[in-house]
């Protein structure tokens, strides 16, 4: 282990993983820092989704260390476990409650970080109704809050669904191709968005939309064939050889 493990909210270290003999993550290596928010772009089958899974505990690395927060493994914790430790997960496709308004999306989130319990005899304070009404703002859901979600666009649904995570008070965030099959307008706003949720929590996000990529102007990682192709900013990273090769040039 190197020295940027006690400092790093995500620390990731020679991560391996094969399924039947393929190897999905080969030697993969990256840290992110409390407050920060990366890019992670890659061919199909570079490992992405796996590096995710391998994160939230879904799947178990064959060797390699991950830690979060400095010295918590989380190669020894249930997907259960990470989410309590504060890792959310945004998956592709939004899954929010259609039937239910964007407010009551937004308290059940809040609801579900209780517990069964304290849910059932729980009653709204002050304090949680500004919590929704901050993280409404922050959706850019305010004017949408008495609607019911499945009246909502593509778009707003997904943002509903980070506004969801937002609840939870995550420390790390994984957001897996946020703006796929959103409008223009829309992936712009997110850019926006998930900046501004960076100011107070590290967010990692997936994508394969490059002007998305370039609106973040944050650090980018770069994988192929389950390992770090290149990292740094967008122009040094479309501009490697390398990258071109197996991603960009495709
Ligand atoms: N549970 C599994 N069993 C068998 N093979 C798997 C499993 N999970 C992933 N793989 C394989 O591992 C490789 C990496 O897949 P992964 O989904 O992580 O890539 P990705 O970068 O997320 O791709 P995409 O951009 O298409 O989502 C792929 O070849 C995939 O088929």
């Amino acid at each position: 282990m190197n020295d940027k493990k006690p400092t790093s909210l995500l620390y990731l270290d020679g991560v391996s993983v094969s399924f039947d003999g393929f190897k999905a993550l080969n030697s993969l290596s990256f840290v992110i820092e409390p407050g920060e928010l990366r890019a992670i772009i890659g061919p199909n089958g570079a490992g992405k989704t796996t590096m995710m899974d391998i994160i939230t505990g879904k799947t178990r690395p064959d060797s390699g260390d991950v830690f979060f927060k400095g010295d918590i493994d989380l190669t020894r914790r249930d997907e259960a476990e990470i989410a309590q430790l504060g890792i959310g997960r945004k998956f592709q496709k939004p899954t929010v409650f259609e039937s239910h308004t964007v407010w009551d999306n937004l308290e059940l989130a809040l609801n579900r970080r209780r517990g069964v319990f304290a849910a059932l005899f729980y009653r709204m304070t002050a304090e949680d109704e500004a919590r929704i009404e901050e993280i409404l703002s922050t959706v850019r859901l305010s004017n949408r809050r008495n609607d019911l979600a499945a009246s909502l666009s593509h778009g707003q649904k997904q943002w509903l669904e980070i506004g969801m995570l937002l609840a939870q008070e995550p420390e790390l965030l994984l957001v897996d191709e946020p703006v796929a099959g959103m409008t223009d307008a829309e992936t712009a706003e997110t850019a926006l968005l998930l900046k501004e949720i960076a100011r107070t929590r590290s967010v990692v996000v997936v994508e394969h939309d490059m002007g998305f990529i370039r609106e973040l102007g944050v650090k980018v990682t770069c994988l192929a064939e389950g390992s770090v192709l290149a990292e740094g900013s967008i122009d040094f990273v479309s501009a490697d050889q390398k990258v071109i090769e197996n991603y960009l040039g495709r």
